[in-house]
């Protein structure tokens, strides 16, 4: 094409320089919260060591409500919504972005919160394989009017290596396992609690105990289309996703909002120690020297 137009990004081919803008990329975050991505740029500020207190970090986007986007040295910090549709439209554009500005060993993951399994509430699950609602690694993506089935496999040694990255934490525990990844957040997630319900507190703990037992962890709306596309566009991905509470046990999120906060950070922690390891700041306060990105 002669001009790309990334209408949600509001951004473009001929009306920004994408390759200087975004060409130093290494590590894009994307979480479902615009507030969420906000803070985990201006938290990456701080644990980058940029002066200053990274509070006016500007949105990318700010030309359009549907997504936001911050910049912090290599660390691109995107908001995507909630659900599939969602995310693949951020993700289509986004891809493309990364395409345009010449980016080279992007590493992409989803920081988000997600119902758990079995586990006590505040667990961080780090993603193995994406599994759909009848527990297959796999998405069914409509294109014209033929179903095509994309694999959901995630990198393993990436969540090997952020898992590794968690044992320096110790105050939440973190895990390796399979997320399920449903089209709703009440009835296809097995709730009671929604506006409808066909179906009775056996049948519902019945199938959360099936998911328990193919190796599910957690719950969210995202993960399935975001390992597919990732995999396809040779993008190595991890979903890694706080529980908010444990889905065995309730339907309903009571935690206090202060508690809600503290545990959105907790993958932001993790990753944080992850992206410092790989660029070889962890446990130093030094400056970051914005030429060693564009250098490498
Ligand atoms: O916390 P985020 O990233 O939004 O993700 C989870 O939370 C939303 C539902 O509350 C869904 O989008 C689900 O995937
Ligand atoms: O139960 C939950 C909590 C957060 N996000 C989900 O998708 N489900």
């Amino acid at each position: 094409m002669d001009e790309d137009i990334l209408y949600h990004l509001d951004l473009g081919t001929k009306t920004h320089n994408l390759p200087a803008m975004f060409g130093d990329i290494k590590f894009v975050c994307v979480g479902g919260s615009a507030n969420r991505m906000k803070a985990f740029a201006q938290f990456m500020h701080k644990e980058l060591g940029f002066e200053g207190d990274g509070k006016d970090v500007k949105d990318i986007c700010a030309g359009t409500d549907r997504y936001s986007m911050y910049k912090v040295g290599p660390v691109l910090s995107v908001s995507h919504g909630m659900g599939i549709p969602s995310i693949s439209i951020m993700l289509h554009e986004l891809i493309k972005l990364l395409h345009h500005a010449k980016c080279r060993g992007v590493t992409i993951i989803r920081i988000g919160t997600s119902g758990g399994l079995g586990i006590e509430p505040g667990s961080v699950v780090i993603t193995d394989t994406a599994l759909d609602s009848f527990f297959k690694p796999q998405f069914e993506q409509i294109i014209l009017d033929n179903v095509v089935v994309r694999s959901t496999e995630l990198d393993k040694d990436l969540a090997e290596e952020l898992l590794n990255c968690s044992k320096e934490i110790h105050d939440f525990p973190t895990m390796i396992g399979h997320t399920m990844c449903t089209y709703d957040f009440y009835e296809g997630q097995g709730r009671l609690d929604g506006a409808l319900c066909s179906f009775s507190s056996e049948k519902k703990l019945e199938y959360l105990k099936r998911a328990y037992n193919a190796g599910v962890r957690n719950i969210e709306m995202e993960s399935t289309v975001f390992a597919a596309m990732c995999g396809l566009c040779g993008l190595k991905a991890a979903v890694v996703c706080v529980t908010l509470l444990n889905r065995l046990e309730g339907d309903q999120i009571t935690i206090p909002h202060e508690v809600l906060l503290e545990y959105q950070q907790r993958p932001q922690q993790l990753i944080s120690i992850f992206i410092k390891k790989r660029l070889g700041l962890h446990n130093q306060n030094n400056l970051l020297d914005n030429a060693f990105f564009l250098s490498n």
